[in-house]
């Protein structure tokens, strides 16, 4: 399996939403959990993202494991490697971003990368470096209390800055507008200045085909899946991309069993979500110091789940508001707390599996992550998308046997996600 493109995502969900816009702009995808062991049968496709769980991890751990992948990816055909990060650029000063770009671009053979989360479908647009969610730059929208990395900083060559060793530069719209072989003479123009990374402009679709367009003549990218649209549709116009498109209606075919719902994302969106779905599920949300205090509270969830699941889909959440979570943070720690919930969550997935779950939505990065690994589920095959950003995934090699998911990145999803998701699942 000779593959064109090879992604790395720094966490779960991210991936499957890469995924999702990779196979819509035409390439035949596969997702697979970390570096797949070769005994895996994976199908014949144009790209594969493999999905780490390395957005919060210390940055040598998190070089580690992106080298490691990237290296598996070239030994496939890879010419070119998006590492797939947040569309809000989810990040600390002590990295990921920076330290992961510098080393794939390394070990790639330098140059500078293309660097940018803009993703208009979701409404992240970067001009002169600074990044909008929806209507607010990034400090003033909900991720400023996000409970593992609230962002503080709209301009990204600022944040990118204090996580790089090398300077970082901007290439702005005007440029971008341009076309690509402006944007071509603008990188080469700042390579010789000694920028190896550019935070790149883009508001609308027709700005990432430009950037796609360039940064697929380079070794590596790093972006959201505005990056991946654009490199996607830059293979399709190249001609290289022999199949006749990519198709998700087998992916679907129904698996039965139970169905559930875990969240851990303390997201806006997947509040309102939670809110929503009270109106037509049970729902039960977990007390997170119960959670941490011991195994009582997981107990108690199963035992709950196990006494209405036969009856339709359950919802269990430890999501909270920000006061609560920072309460929380400021008793045990923020990596503590959200370690240990994360754990709880994953522990109550496994179980639900367990007692005959088959289709499963699980809300947030960390949380999906968790969850996956707990269950080893060894990769997916990409199905429709319910909302932007979030398709249905079919397991492949599963011990349970196939099942169904969705992993939900906590911003996604329109106020009836939830329900939405279970009904493309059967
Ligand atoms: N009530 C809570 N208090 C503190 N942290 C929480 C709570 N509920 C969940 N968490 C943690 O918050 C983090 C949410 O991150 P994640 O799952 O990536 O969601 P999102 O996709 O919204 O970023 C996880 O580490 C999770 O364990
Ligand atoms: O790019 C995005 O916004 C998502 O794919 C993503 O990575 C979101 O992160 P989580 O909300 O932590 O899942």
């Amino acid at each position: 399996m000779a593959i064109l493109l090879g992604s790395i995502a720094d966490d779960y969900t991210g991936a499957s939403d890469l995924a999702n816009t990779l196979t819509k702009n035409g390439l035949r995808t596969v997702q697979t959990v970390g570096i797949p062991d070769p005994a895996l049968a994976l199908p014949d496709v144009d790209a594969v993202v493999v999905s780490l769980k390395i957005r919060s991890l210390p940055a040598p751990d998190a070089v580690t494991a992106a080298t490691c992948a990237e290296r598996w990816l070239r030994q496939r055909g890879a010419g070119h490697v998006l590492y797939k990060i947040c569309s809000t650029f989810d990040s600390t000063d002590a990295g990921n971003i920076g330290p992961v770009t510098e080393a794939l671009s390394e070990a790639a053979g330098g140059g500078v990368v293309v660097v940018t989360p803009a993703f208009p479908e979701t409404g992240r647009t970067v001009y002169l470096g600074h990044l909008f969610v929806g209507g607010q730059p990034l400090n003033e929208s909900p991720l400023k209390d996000h409970p593992l990395n609230p962002m503080h900083d709209a301009n990204l060559v600022r944040v990118l800055t204090r996580q790089s060793r090398n300077a970082v530069g901007l290439i702005d719209l005007t440029t971008i507008a341009a076309g690509p072989g402006v944007v071509k003479a603008r990188l080469d123009a700042l390579r010789t200045a000694g920028i190896t990374a550019v935070i790149a402009d883009a508001i609308f679709e027709r700005d990432l085909e430009t950037l796609g367009e360039v940064a697929l003549e380079t070794p590596v990218s790093t972006g959201a899946s505005g990056l991946g649209l654009g490199l996607a549709r830059a293979l399709v116009r190249s001609g290289r991309i022999s199949s006749d498109g990519a198709t998700t209606t087998d992916a679907i075919r129904p698996v039965g069993g139970l169905s559930a719902i875990v969240a851990g994302s303390c997201s806006k969106a997947t509040l309102h979500q939670l809110d929503v779905a009270e109106r037509s599920m049970p729902v039960l949300r977990l007390d997170p110091e119960r959670l941490l205090a011991g195994p009582d509270e997981i107990a108690a969830a199963i035992s709950w789940a196990g006494d209405r699941i036969s009856a339709g889909p359950v919802v269990i959440a430890a999501s909270a508001a920000p006061e609560t979570v920072s309460r929380l943070q400021s008793l045990h720690g923020r990596e503590a707390s959200g370690h240990a919930i994360e754990t709880a969550t994953s522990i109550i997935t496994a179980e639900l599996v367990e007692r005959g779950v088959r289709r499963l939505v699980v809300a947030g990065g960390e949380t999906s992550g968790a969850a996956v690994d707990r269950l080893a589920i060894p990769a997916f095959l990409i199905g429709p998308e319910i909302a932007p950003g979030v398709p249905v995934l079919r397991t492949v090699g599963n011990a349970q046997g196939d099942m169904l998911l969705a992993l939900k990145s906590g911003n996604f999803g329109g106020e009836d996600f939830f329900t939405a998701a279970l009904s493309m699942m059967h």
